[in-house]
């Protein structure tokens, strides 16, 4: 299972936080984690290991959407930050949009990838 991470700078906190959470099941599965630069880097200090692709504004959520089309992703969770503004913008909506083309879940706020996380570690339970 392949997840990517994502969080804009006023979210990077509650990524971190949400992540935490999940550790004890999280280390129960076989995770490959990969993140957008700076996200990753938070990550990594609490504990994951985590693949860093560019950061966002240099081509991240780019290169995230890549791997989403071509299907090399389970699940994107990405903490927006509808509060700022965001130099690449674009790239942003281009993220969330080729997830919608290609039918990859995506969780946009802590509530959802919650109820996400929560399906993923049952479903290691019941062996699915
Ligand atoms: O900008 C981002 C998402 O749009 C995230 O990029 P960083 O993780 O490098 O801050």
């Amino acid at each position: 299972m392949r997840i990517a991470l994502i969080a804009h700078d006023g979210k990077k906190a509650d990524m971190v936080h949400f992540l935490r959470g999940f550790k004890a099941h999280l280390n129960k599965i076989d995770l490959k984690l990969v993140a957008t630069g700076t996200t990753g880097s938070h990550i990594e200090k609490s504990g994951y290991e985590v693949e860093k692709l560019m950061s966002g504004p240099y081509g991240g959520d780019a290169q995230i959407a890549a791997m989403a089309a071509q299907k090399e992703l389970d699940l994107v969770v990405f903490f927006r930050d509808p509060l700022d503004k965001h130099p690449h913008e674009p790239d942003v909506q281009m993220l969330m949009r080729i997830c919608d083309v290609h039918n990859i879940p995506l969780a946009t706020n802590p509530a959802s990838a919650d109820l996400m996380f929560k399906q993923l570690t049952l479903n290691h339970k019941d062996g699915k």
